[in-house]
C-alpha cells in the first residue's frame, strides 16, 4: 500500500535575498512544504548587493548568482520568473499572477523588496533618467557609459555613491548632487562625512553639494539638472538614487494592513492569515529596513516560524553598513550623532586620513564610526549589537592602546564568541555553522567556508571574522594551507597582484586591498610600498603618488640619519661639476653648519648633518636637483674620464654618463639603480659592480647588467655589444622598463637577472626590434611624467612645514 502525505503549499512572493532565503533556512530546518516562487524578475535569485562591484568592474552578473535554476529544480521548487502576482484572493486562498495563472496556497511569503524612490520632478520620466535597483538598472548604465560622457547621480547616501564610484571607473565625468551639507547624513558625522567627501574627490568623483533639483532638463532625452536655487548642471545621464519606498501594492490591494510597509508582527505575520512578510517591503514596530542583515534576521524567525522550531520573537534590529568603495573604507553603526547624553571617544589621524568615534550612553556602546580603517568593524558591530559596557580592555581593544595586544585581544576574540552568536549578519551564518564545516566537512579555506555555508559572500565584511575563526580552529594548518604572497597581508603573488591591478582597472592602494581581500585593511609596511610602486609603474600619467604608503626617507625626499639630522646629495651629473656649483655648496654648508661634506662612491658630494628644519632651506639656497639619494631610483652614473681627457679613452664617457643620468633621473624603479660609463675596457668607473655598466670597445659600446657591489656582490653579465649612441640609450631603456615591469618590488637587479634568467632577458630585449622599441617608447612616457621633488616641495608651503617644521617621522 502506497501512503501519500499532502504537504502544506507554500507560495513565496519575491525571488530576492530576503524572501530566497527565509526559503533556504526552511530547506536547511526540513520544512515539509511544496515551494512555489513568483519573481517579477527574468533572472533567479542574485545578490543584488553586488550590482555595485558589477558596476565597478570587478564582477559580472554571472558571479553574483546566488541560487541557479539548477537550485530551484535540485529543492522541488517551482519557480516563475518573470512573472507578477497581482493579488492574493484570501476566499479562495489562491495566488493571482498578472499572466493568468492562479495557485493555490496554504501558507504565501510577501518579499517584494522596495523600488528606487523617483523624485518627481518635471522631467524625470525622460530618456537617459535611471535607479540603480536591478539588473536591468546596471546594464543600462553600463551601456550609458559607453556612449554618453558626463553623468550626474542625485542622492549621495551609500547607493548614489557606489553608484558614482562605478561610472567614474567605467570613464565618465560624474557628478553627485546631494541635497545636504554632508554625504551619507543617515550613517556619519559630519567629520566623518568631510573625509569621505575628500577621499572620493581624490578618486575621481565631482560634487554639488546643499543642491535641490528642481527639473530634468532636455527634449526626450536628459541633458542637464536645474536646481532651486537657479543654477544648473550639464548632464547626459542620470542616476537617482535618493532612497527606496517599500513595494507594497500587492499588499495594499489583497487587502493587507499596510502603513509605509506591509505591517507585520514578530513573528512576521500580516494582517491576513497565513500570509507573511520578511526584507524592504515590511514595516516591523515602525521600521522598515533597507540592508540584508535585518532581512536575514527576520528570514530566521519566520523560517523557525513556519517549521515549528521554537524561535525567539524577532525584535528588531541594530543596523551596521559599510560602503563599498573599493579603497574608501566607512563603516557605521548604531547611534552617530552626539548630543548631551553621550559620552564620545574619538581619534582623528589627518597624516593617515582616519577617524574613530565610538558613542557611550551611561557607558553602554551605543555607535561607532568609522574612516579610513575598518579593522574594528567587526567588533565594534558586536559590542554595539550587545549593547556592550566600555572596558579598560575593550577600550584598548578598540582604539588600539593595548601595550601588548594579547590580554585585551581576548575580550572581542572569537574564541569566547557563543555559537549561536551570528558571524555574517548578511546570510545569517552563526559561529557553530562555520566551526563545523571545519569540523565536519573538513573545510580549510575561506572560500569552501563561502560554498559550505553562505559566509562572506554577500558584503564580505565578515571575512575577517571569518579568518579568525578557521586560525582558532585550524590552529598552524591554518597558515600552512594559505598560499605564501607578497607579505602576510595576502596569499596573491607580485605578478598576480599586477595582473589583477590592471584587469580590474585598480587605482589606489586602498582600491587594491580592498577589492584584492587583503587581510589587513591597511595594508602592511610590506605591501603598502610594493603596491604604491606597482600601480605608478602601471599608470604612469594618472598614479597619485601615494607618500604615506613610502619608506620615511622617500616621504620626506631626505636621508635621515642616526642622530635625527639630515643629509643633502644635490646632482652631479655624471660626476661632474662646476666652481660655481662647489662655491654654492661651500656657502651653503657654512651658513647651515653642516657637519661634514662627504665625496661619495657615486661621484658626488653628501652634505650631512643637516637639521630637520633647515632641509628645506638648503634646497631652495643650493637651487640645484635632488640627487636622489633617498629613492628607489637612478642614484648616479659614474664616469670615467674618457676622450675628452685620457689618452686610452675611445669614448666620451662623461659626456654619454651625464645625458643618461639627466635622461633617467627620477623614475621610480622597484630597488635603487646605478649605472657607470667608461671610456675604454681598462674600466676605471668599475662597470661590472653597476645594475648597468657601459664601456666603450670597439668603436661602439659594450654593456653589462645584473652587477652589485654591495652586502651580496654580483659581476655583471655581458649583455650586448652595440654601434652608435642611440642603439645604446635603446637598449639601456628596453633593459630599465622590463626591470621596472617584471621586477618584485625591493629586488635588486642582480637578483633579477638571476630569477628571470639572462638569456630570457636578451630573447626579449635583443630578438625581438619592436618589443625593446616598445619598451623604451614606454619608459619614455613614463619620464615625461616625473619631476623634481624638491622643486615642488619648496612651492608647497603647506607640505614642508608639515614634513620639516611639525609632524613627527
Ligand atoms: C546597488 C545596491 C547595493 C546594495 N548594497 C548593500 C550592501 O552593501 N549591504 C546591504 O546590507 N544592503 C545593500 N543593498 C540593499 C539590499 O540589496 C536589499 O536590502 C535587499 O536586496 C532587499 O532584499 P528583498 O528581498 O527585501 O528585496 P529585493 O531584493 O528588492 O527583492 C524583491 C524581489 O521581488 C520582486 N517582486 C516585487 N513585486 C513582486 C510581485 N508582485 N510579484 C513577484 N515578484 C515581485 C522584485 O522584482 C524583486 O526581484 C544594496 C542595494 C542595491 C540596489
Ligand atoms: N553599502 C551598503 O550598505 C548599501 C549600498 C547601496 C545601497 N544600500 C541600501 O539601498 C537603499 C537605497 O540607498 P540610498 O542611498 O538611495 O538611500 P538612502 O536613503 O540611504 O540615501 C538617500 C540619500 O539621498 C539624499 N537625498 C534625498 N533627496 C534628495 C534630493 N532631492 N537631492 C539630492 N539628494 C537627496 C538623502 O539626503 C540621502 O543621503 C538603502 O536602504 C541603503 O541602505 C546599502
Ligand atoms: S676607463 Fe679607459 S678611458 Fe676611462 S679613464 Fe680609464 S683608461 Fe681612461
Ligand atoms: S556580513 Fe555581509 S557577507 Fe557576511
Amino acid at each position: 500500500m502506497t501512503v501519500t502525505v499532502e504537504r502544506e503549499k507554500l507560495v513565496l512572493i519575491g525571488n530576492g535575498m530576503a524572501g530566497v532565503g527565509t526559503i533556504e533556512q526552511i530547506l536547511k530546518l526540513g520544512g515539509a512544504y511544496d515551494i512555489t516562487v513568483f519573481g517579477s524578475e527574468p533572472h533567479p535569485n542574485y545578490n543584488r548587493i553586488m550590482l555595485s562591484y558589477v558596476l565597478e568592474g570587478s564582477k559580472t552578473i554571472e558571479d553574483i548568482i546566488l541560487n541557479d535554476r539548477q537550485w530551484y529544480a535540485d529543492h522541488h521548487i517551482t519557480l516563475h520568473t518573470g512573472t507578477t502576482v497581482i493579488r492574493i484572493d484570501e476566499a479562495s486562498r489562491q495566488i493571482i499572477t498578472d499572466n493568468g495563472l492562479s495557485v493555490a496556497y496554504d501558507k504565501a511569503i510577501i518579499a517584494t523588496g522596495s523600488n528606487s524612490f523617483i523624485l518627481p520632478v518635471p522631467g524625470s520620466d525622460k530618456e537617459g533618467v535611471v535607479g540603480f535597483r536591478d539588473i536591468a538598472d546596471c546594464d543600462a548604465m553600463l551601456a550609458a557609459a559607453k556612449q554618453y560622457r558626463t553623468a550626474a547621480v542625485i542622492g549621495g547616501g551609500l547607493l548614489g555613491l557606489e553608484a558614482a564610484k562605478g561610472l567614474v571607473n567605467l570613464g565618465m565625468d560624474v557628478t553627485v548632487v546631494h541635497l545636504l551639507k554632508d554625504l551619507m547624513e543617515r550613517q556619519l558625522d559630519h567629520t566623518a562625512s568631510s573625509m569621505l567627501q575628500a577621499e572620493l574627490a581624490r578618486q575621481g568623483v565631482k560634487f554639488a553639494m546643499g543642491k535641490q533639483t528642481v527639473e530634468l532638463t532636455g527634449d526626450e532625452r536628459v541633458n542637464g539638472l536645474r536646481f532651486s536655487d537657479g543654477s544648473e548642471l550639464a548632464a547626459d545621464f542620470v542616476v537617482m538614487a535618493v532612497g527606496i519606498k517599500p513595494n507594497t501594492q500587492l499588499a495594499r490591494e489583497s487587502g493587507i494592513t499596510v502603513n509605509r510597509g506591509i505591517v507585520v508582527d514578530d513573528y512576521l505575520q500580516t494582517s491576513m492569515p497565513d500570509v507573511y512578510s520578511v526584507g524592504e517591503c515590511t514595516e516591523h514596530r515602525g521600521t522598515c529596513y533597507g540592508l540584508v542583515a535585518p532581512l536575514f534576521e527576520q528570514g530566521m524567525v519566520l523560517a523557525k516560524h513556519l517549521c515549528n522550531v521554537p524561535t525567539q520573537p524577532y525584535e528588531g534590529s541594530v543596523v551596521a553598513t559599510k560602503l563599498k568603495i573599493s579603497g574608501v573604507d566607512v563603516f557605521s553603526a548604531g547611534e552617530f550623532t552626539e548630543t548631551s547624553e553621550h559620552t564620545v571617544i574619538s581619534a582623528k589621524d589627518e597624516w593617515k586620513r582616519t577617524y574613530k568615534k565610538i558613542l557611550l550612553n551611561n557607558n553602554i556602546i551605543v555607535g561607532a564610526v568609522l574612516f579610513g580603517d575598518v579593522t574594528e568593524s567587526a567588533s565594534l558591530q558586536k559590542l554595539v549589537k550587545q549593547g556592550a559596557e566600555m572596558t579598560e580592555e575593550i577600550y584598548s581593544e578598540v582604539m588600539g592602546t593595548g601595550c601588548c595586544g594579547g590580554g585585551a585581544k581576548k575580550s572581542l576574540s572569537v574564541e569566547t564568541m557563543a555559537d549561536e552568536e551570528i558571524v555574517c549578519g548578511c546570510n545569517g551564518v552563526t559561529k557553530k555553522a562555520i566551526v563545523d564545516a571545519v569540523t565536519e566537512n573538513g573545510f580549510t579555506t575561506v572560500d569552501e567556508i563561502k560554498a559550505c555555508t553562505g559566509a562572506t559572500r554577500s558584503c564580505g565584511g565578515c571575512k575577517p571574522v571569518v579568518e579568525q575563526i578557521l586560525q582558532f580552529v585550524l590552529g598552524d594548518s591554518f597558515q600552512q594551507s594559505a598560499k605564501q604572497g607578497i607579505c602576510s597581508c595576502t596569499t596573491l603573488s607580485r605578478d598576480e597582484i599586477v595582473a589583477e591591478i590592471t584587469s580590474k582597472g585598480l587605482k589606489t592602494t586602498k582600491e587594491v586591498m580592498n577589492v584584492l581581500d587583503w587581510k589587513q585593511a591597511e595594508g602592511c609596511s610590506k605591501c603598502r610600498p610594493a603596491v604604491n610602486y606597482y600601480l605608478g609603474m602601471i599608470y604612469p600619467d594618472t598614479h597619485e603618488d601615494e607618500k604615506e604608503s613610502r619608506f620615511v626617507n622617500e616621504r620626506m625626499s631626505a636621508n635621515i640619519q642616526k642622530d635625527g639630522t639630515f643629509t643633502v646629495v644635490p646632482r652631479m651629473y655624471g660626476g661632474v661639476t662646476t666652481p660655481e656649483d662647489l662655491k654654492r655648496i661651500a656657502d651653503v654648508s657654512l651658513k647651515y653648519d653642516v657637519k661634514v661634506v662627504k665625496v661619495t662612491g657615486g661621484q658626488r658630494l653628501d652634505l650631512i648633518g643637516i637639521r630637520k628644519e633647515d632641509v628645506p632651506k638648503v634646497w631652495e639656497e643650493l637651487d640645484m636637483p635632488s640627487g636622489y639619494a633617498y629613492a628607489k631610483s637612478l642614484r648616479t652614473v659614474k664616469t670615467c674620464v674618457g676622450s675628452q681627457f685620457c689618452r686610452f679613452g675611445t669614448q666620451d664617457s662623461m659626456g654619454m654618463g651625464a645625458l643618461l643620468e639627466r635622461k633617467y633621473e627620477r623614475l621610480d624603479f622597484p630597488a635603487k639603480f646605478k649605472m657607470a660609463v667608461n671610456g675604454c675596457p681598462r674600466n676605471c668607473a668599475e662597470s661590472c659592480t653597476k645594475d648597468i655598466g657601459i664601456v666603450g670597445n670597439d668603436g661602439g659600446w659594450e654593456i653589462f647588467i645584473g652587477g652589485n657591489g654591495g652586502i651580496k656582490p654580483r659581476i655583471a653579465d655581458a649583455f650586448c655589444k652595440v654601434k652608435t649612441d642611440e642603439e645604446l640609450i635603446e637598449v639601456c631603456s628596453a633593459v630599465m622598463q622590463y626591470y621596472r615591469e617584471t621586477g618584485n618590488y625591493l629586488e635588486r637587479t642582480s637578483e633579477w637577472v638571476e630569477r628571470m634568467g639572462l638569456e630570457q632577458i636578451q630573447q626579449v630585449i635583443l630578438e625581438n626590434d619592436e618589443q625593446r622599441k616598445e619598451l623604451a617608447a614606454r619608459i619614455d612616457f613614463a619620464l615625461a611624467q616625473v619631476s623634481d621633488p624638491w622643486k615642488k616641495m619648496l612651492d608647497d608651503q603647506e607640505t614642508r612645514t608639515a614634513l620639516f617644521e611639525q609632524a613627527k617621522v
